[in-house]
This record gives C-alpha cells, structure tokens and sequence, in this order.
C-alpha cells in the first residue's frame, strides 16, 4: 500500500476575480514504504506549493491526495500528524524555547491532553537526538542555534514525530558537506527501515546519489519521474531544469561552469583523477579539450609537461600550469 498517493491532483493558488493560478495538474504520484523520491524543478515551478497541498496547509484546486487509501479530507488534524511528519525551510514561531522543547512538539500527536511526555514519548525524543548527533544542543534555546544546527533539530523533531512519511524541504540547505553527508545518510538508513521520504530540493547530490526516484517538475509540461539514472541518460534530467546551454556532464554528473572558449585548446593525457580537475581548471579558463589540438599536456600526480611545436614546459600544480595559458 503507498504511504502517499496523488491522483490527477491540480496545484495552485486562487485568485479574486481570475481564474486559478494552476501551478501543476492531472499530478499521479505515490510513494511507497523504504522509498526516497526527491521533487525537482525549477525556482516557482510549485514544488513548495506541492509540498503543502499534500499536507493539508493550503487548498487542492482539483483531484485527490491520500495517506494510506485514506482520503486527506477525512483525517484530522492528530491523524495526519501520525502519518506525515514535515521540515520546512520556514523558522519556527518561538526561538524562545529549549531544543528539547521544540523536539517534544513532535510527539504532540500522541501526548496525553495536558502534553505530558510517556516512556515511549521520551524514549522516541532520546533516539531522534542521537540518530542526528545534536545531544550537545539538547538543552539549548533556538535564538542560541546557528542555521545548521536548527536544521538538524528540526530533522529531529520530525524523526520523533515516528510517522511512516516524512517530507524535507531542501534539508541540507544550510549544512556543511559533513553534516549534509551524515543526514543523507541517517535519511537513507530510515528509509531502510520502511518509512517513505519525499524531499524538494535544488541538490543534485541529494537526488541523483540518495534518492530512488526523481519527480521532476516543469513549465506547462506534465510531470516526470523515474530512477535518476534514468532520468540523467535519457537527457530529461538536463531538459527539465535547463541545464542545456551549460553542458550538463553525463558522466559526472556536473555542469562545467567556464569562460566562454577563448580559442585556444589542448589535447591532455594521464590518470583519471588528475586529469577531471585538469580538466575543470582549463575548461574555467575558456581552454578547449580536444585530442586533436597541436598543443598536448601531459598529467601525472605531480607534474604538468606542455608541449607544443616551439616548447616543452613542466609545471608541479595546476595553478603553476594556469600561468602559462595566461
Ligand atoms: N500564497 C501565494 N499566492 C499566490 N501565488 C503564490 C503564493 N505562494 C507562491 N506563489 C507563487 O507560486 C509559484 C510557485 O511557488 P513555489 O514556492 O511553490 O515554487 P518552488 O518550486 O517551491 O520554488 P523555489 O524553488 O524557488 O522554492 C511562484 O510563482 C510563486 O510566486
């Protein structure tokens, strides 16, 4: 049974005296237990709209969304809160309460009417702590917590929530490559467990290395979804989010971001680490690769030889060899 599934369901925004604002329409999609699918697209293509639809924060314009073949419409508020756990990239209301405090929130839906935790409430508020290592924060007040940091407690507030569907919006916008590593991973070992996450994000390592699927958004276009391997080689990947005109690099899963080619090209020979970051600084400078260029560089760990019909030049790093071109 899917944890979440959309049928032809229609997003977007009303408008006093116009029609709707319809974002995206006739959206199918369903996540299943042990899944993670990241929701891709361009900035305003409706991804957050999307996101908060399917949680019931603001109307559908048309079509169904459900939890486990219930319709959302007939869950309550506390129903829903068992099923569906949420980070958004908003801030929370109050910085003025203790880490603990706001991780507590999450087991709103099971607490007794007076809020009272139970052993399962704290033993469910100690494993979302450790499973994000933020232990030395626990007693914190948010106004004290940098953006990385309240991130992780958010992603723990949800983890304590224990729902079978948990939805990130871009989870690792404000963490270093460390701590974005460690939550992929902590997200990646959750799913293993049986629970479904969808996350909207821009980062191309989030969905391509972490995720299942992909759901890729566009202007006027019907949604996609499929493996993101799939999704890379059949060039749709690169199609819905433009990257086109940048040269999205298949095997790598890269965009090159350069100068415009400023005439000049080498041809280059070595091993496959040192030449990708060879490559990438030439390509920066507006140098061409091309094996039939006159000019030849030939790498290895440490020593860069450039030969041409007047000179051979050795150089020991890739910013001595940048001067030559200069
Ligand atoms: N409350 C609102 N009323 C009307 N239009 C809105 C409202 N909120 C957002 N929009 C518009 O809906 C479109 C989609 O916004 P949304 O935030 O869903 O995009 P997104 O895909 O999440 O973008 P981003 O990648 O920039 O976060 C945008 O054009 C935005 O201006």
């Amino acid at each position: 049974m899917s944890l979440l599934e959309t049928r032809s369901l229609s997003i977007g925004y009303s408008q006093k005296s116009a029609p709707p604002k319809v974002l995206q329409k006739d959206v199918s999609l369903s996540i299943n237990p042990g899944e993670i699918i990241s929701l891709m697209g361009q900035n305003g293509v409706g991804k957050t709209t999307f996101v908060k639809t399917i949680s019931g924060l603001i109307p559908k314009l048309g079509g169904e969304v459900y939890y486990q073949n219930d319709q959302l419409e007939h869950l309550s508020a506390n129903d829903l809160a068992r099923r569906l756990s949420i980070v958004l990239t908003e801030k929370p209301y109050s910085h003025n309460i203790s880490v603990l405090e706001l991780i507590a929130i999450g087991r709103h839906p099971y607490s007794n009417w007076m809020g009272v935790l139970r052993a399962q409430d704290k033993e469910a508020i100690d494993w979302a702590i450790n499973e994000t290592h933020i232990n030395y924060l626990a007693d914190k007040k948010l106004y004290e917590l940098s953006d990385g940091q309240l991130q992780k407690v958010m992603i723990a507030r949800a983890l304590a929530q224990e729902t079978d569907l948990i939805i990130l919006d871009e989870p690792a916008a404000h963490l270093d490559l460390y701590n974005k590593i460690e939550v992929m991973t902590l997200l990646r070992n959750i799913a293993q467990k049986g629970k479904g996450i969808l996350i909207s994000t821009h980062d191309m390592q989030i969905s391509t290395q972490l995720s299942d699927k992909l759901w890729l958004f566009n202007f006027n276009e019907p949604v996609q979804q499929g493996a993101p391997e799939d999704l890379i080689l059949d060039g749709t990947l690169e199609k819905t989010l433009y990257l086109q005109d940048y040269g999205y690099d298949m095997i790598h899963g890269s965009i090159h971001i350069g100068m415009p080619e400023n005439g000049t090209s080498v041809a280059l020979e070595g091993p496959e680490d040192v030449l990708f970051w060879t490559t990438q600084a030439l390509r920066r400078n507006g140098i061409k690769i091309s094996q039939s260029a006159h000019t030849t560089i030939s790498c290895s760990q440490r020593e860069w030889i450039v030969r041409s019909s007047e000179s051979s030049q050795h150089y020991t790093s890739i910013g001595e060899l940048l001067t030559y071109f200069r």
